[in-house]
């Protein structure tokens, strides 16, 4: 029995957080769905994409039980969608349904559908709210990466760096496992399970030959592993080519040129693909990589494990959305910094973040921060 407002949204937006993992590059949407008295007769998820959305889900589940969602009210985190897309519209199945009221806490940041469920909803007959406010808030923060999207063409970038507390990423020879603990390695997984891509630079698959992928926590999906590679040296036998997932080399040079061609021919064989995104100084340019993410690979949320020269380039230009840092209880002397950039001549030139959170995890530190703009 949900009678309270705020125990129906906790509700639809921890429903929601199921699908973190599973529905990208859909957004997270929760359902659930009310009888007159407040009785829960149903409540569902987005599944993955080309699969059934969160509303489609709690009407099976109250039918799947023999109750009639005619009459009922329908809370959601997300605004019905109105389209055909690789399903059919989720506010013809309310209508059809029966469905009396909807609660929805934030309209679709699509703007080629935003306001047009509500809108075939009220056409409909149907009584519709627009909450906003704090949920609205909650639902937009769980969809960062999908709001980012559809507002700005970008994924949210997230930056994850794993540092001692003197802020060393790696030892001056390059040594860096593990800096932090197997708890605060195992929450960094979970973050990489809510990115669509990880994306690192070839000097850390040189140095690390790291995975990139999600394994110390459950995951439906494996994000895509993306390298900045501007020269196209990857090695074939890299690590992080083998499944599961894709991965996506972004270089400056022709791959079909006459020097490359059989480096290229080798890194597709092993499954890559290759984007040739050429910028200033004959490297990768940054800015429209993320725009090719977004555009082409539908990256919600990017996760970047770089050591510091790509983090210094990405930062410098303003490209980082959020800091993701564990900080480790010890010293390490000289070594590699977080991000390579500078030196600035002015404090009023640094880049300034704002600390969004702080916790304790394992023997570590995670600090989150988002950029001041
Ligand atoms: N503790 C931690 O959290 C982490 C530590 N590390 C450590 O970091 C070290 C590796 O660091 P690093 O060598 O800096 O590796 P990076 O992952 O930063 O890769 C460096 C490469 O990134 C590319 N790059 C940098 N800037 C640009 C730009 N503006 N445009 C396009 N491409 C750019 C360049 O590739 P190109 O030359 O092809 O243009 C450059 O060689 C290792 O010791 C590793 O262990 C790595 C990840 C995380
Ligand atoms: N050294 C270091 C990290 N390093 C990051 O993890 C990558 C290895 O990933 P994988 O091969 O999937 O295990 C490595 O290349 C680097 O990006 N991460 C951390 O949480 N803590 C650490 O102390």
């Amino acid at each position: 029995m949900l009678n309270d407002r705020d125990a129906v949204f906790t509700r639809t937006l921890a429903l929601a957080e199921q699908a973190i993992g599973l529905s990208d590059p859909n957004p997270r949407v929760g359902c659930v769905l009310l009888a007159a008295d407040g009785a829960v007769i149903g409540e569902g998820h987005t599944q993955r994409a080309g699969e059934a959305h969160a509303e489609i889900m709690a009407l099976r589940a109250a039918r799947a039980a023999g109750l009639d969602p005619r009459g009922a009210t329908a809370v959601v985190s997300l605004e019905p969608c109105s389209h055909h897309g690789r399903t059919p519209p989720c506010c013809d199945a309310l209508v059809e349904a029966g469905v009396a009221r909807v609660l929805v806490a934030s309209t679709d940041p699509n703007p080629q559908v935003a306001g047009r469920g509500i809108e075939r909803l009220r056409a409909a007959g149907i009584e519709v709210e627009l909450v906003g406010g704090a949920w609205g808030m909650a639902a937009r923060e769980l969809n960062i990466g999908f709001f980012s999207r559809m507002e700005r063409g970008l994924p949210w970038v997230r930056l994850k760096i794993a540092a001692s507390l003197d802020g060393r990423t790696a030892l001056e020879n390059g040594a860096s496992q593990w800096i932090t603990g197997p708890e605060a390695r195992a929450d960094g997984h979970a973050w990489r399970r809510r990115a669509g891509a990880v994306l690192t630079g070839i000097g850390t698959v040189r140095d690390d030959d790291p995975r990139l992928d999600v394994r110390l926590v459950p995951s439906a999906l494996q994000p895509l592993r993306v390298v900045v590679d501007s020269r196209l040296e990857l090695a074939p036998a890299a690590r992080l080519l083998a499944p599961p997932g894709l991965v996506l080399v972004a270089c400056a040079l022709d791959p079909d040129g006459a020097e490359q061609a059989s480096r290229a021919a080798a890194l597709r064989d092993g499954g890559a693909e290759l984007v040739c995104l050429p910028g200033a100084g004959n490297k990768v340019d940054l800015g429209r990589l993320l725009q090719h993410l977004a555009e082409r690979e539908q990256v919600n949320e990017l996760h970047i494990e770089a050591g510091h020269k790509l983090n210094g380039s990405l930062l410098r230009a303003s490209l980082v959305d959020e800091l993701l840092v564990y900080l480790a209880p010890t010293l390490l002397g000289l070594g590699r910094e977080m991000a390579a950039f500078g030196p600035l001549s002015s404090l009023t030139e640094a880049l300034a973040f704002g600390f969004t959170g702080v916790e304790r995890v394992g023997a570590d530190l995670r600090l989150l921060a988002r950029r001041r703009e």
